[in-house]
């Protein structure tokens, strides 16, 4: 068994493979204060409810875009999994061609993804991920990882509206009945859910159009699915793509 941890900003979202199959997933919040050992209780539960024991993990992976709890998830896998993780960064074979102007600069949660959708979906393809950012990443025709775009995410955007306007709610992030609201909750929803929906066919159509392509544009992250259905050029939401590449990029380093 192989236990993969993708690092976001928001979450910490973890998987067992046995073999190819995701056996086990769970989502924990990305706490920067959490301690070794708090991290550790957690994941201690987690492999008690599922049945696990340690001894049977053979390899750990994680991908992490947060620098500062780096060191403390490193412990936490030594100390409670007693294993030395994989961590995805220079030096490690992704086989993924990089031509971003610094490919170091490029998250490990983007470089993924993007190994995951070649391998699913092919190629020219456009990754969507609707996290603490939503990033938009190109692949080419020839699997060359070219660049993207990355946009406030959606919780970002709700929750700066709230801050920075007296009059405005926290809302729910749902669907409206109509693109015009009539009232402030209703308002937001409207801005919010069909803003991203718009931008993404937004930003998918000018890629096509610059680059002369028709990729594939697959969506992930943790509110996909809202967006997705709203969207003409999504083709499908794929929820544990990140999870999936760490499991690919896990084995090309075997
Ligand atoms: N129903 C919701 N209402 C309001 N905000 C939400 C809702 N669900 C998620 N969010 C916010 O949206 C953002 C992205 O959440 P999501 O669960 O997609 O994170 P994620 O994909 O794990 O991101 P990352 O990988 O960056 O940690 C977060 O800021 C989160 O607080
Ligand atoms: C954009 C985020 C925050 C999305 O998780 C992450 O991929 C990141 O920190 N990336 C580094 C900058 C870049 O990808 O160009
Ligand atoms: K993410």
């Amino acid at each position: 068994m192989i236990l993969v941890f993708d690092v976001g900003n928001t979450n910490i979202v973890l998987g067992l493979y046995k073999g190819r199959e995701l056996t086990h997933h769970w989502r924990l919040s990305t706490n920067r204060s959490s301690t070794v050992d708090e991290y550790g209780i957690l994941l201690t539960n987690l492999f008690q409810l599922a049945g696990v024991r340690a001894e049977q993990i053979e390899g750990v992976i994680l991908s992490s875009v947060v620098p500062p709890i780096m060191s403390t998830l490193e412990r936490l896998i030594v100390k409670y999994v007693g294993k030395e993780p994989l961590i995805v960064g220079p030096g490690i074979k992704t086989g993924l061609n990089i031509r971003y102007e610094n490919p170091r600069e490029v998250g490990a949660d983007r470089i993924v993804n993007a190994v995951a959708g070649i391998e699913k979906y092919g190629t020219p393809l456009v990754i969507v991920d609707f996290g603490t950012a939503t990033t938009f990443d190109y692949i080419d025709a020839t699997g060359a990882y070219i660049g993207g775009a990355i946009v406030p995410g959606i919780g970002i955007s709700a929750e700066a509206l709230y801050q920075r306007a007296a009059k405005l709610p926290r809302i729910e992030l749902a669907k409206p009945k109509s693109v015009i609201g009539r009232n402030t909750v209703a308002a937001m929803q409207a801005g919010i859910v069909y803003g991203y929906a718009g931008q993404v066919d937004g930003i998918s159509r000018r890629i096509a159009k610059e680059f002369n392509v028709k990729p594939r544009i697959i969506a992930t992250g943790g509110l996909a699915e809202l967006i997705a259905v709203e969207s003409e050029t999504i083709e499908l939401v794929d929820p544990l793509l990140t999870l999936e590449g760490l499991r690919i990029v896990y084995e090309r380093n075997g």
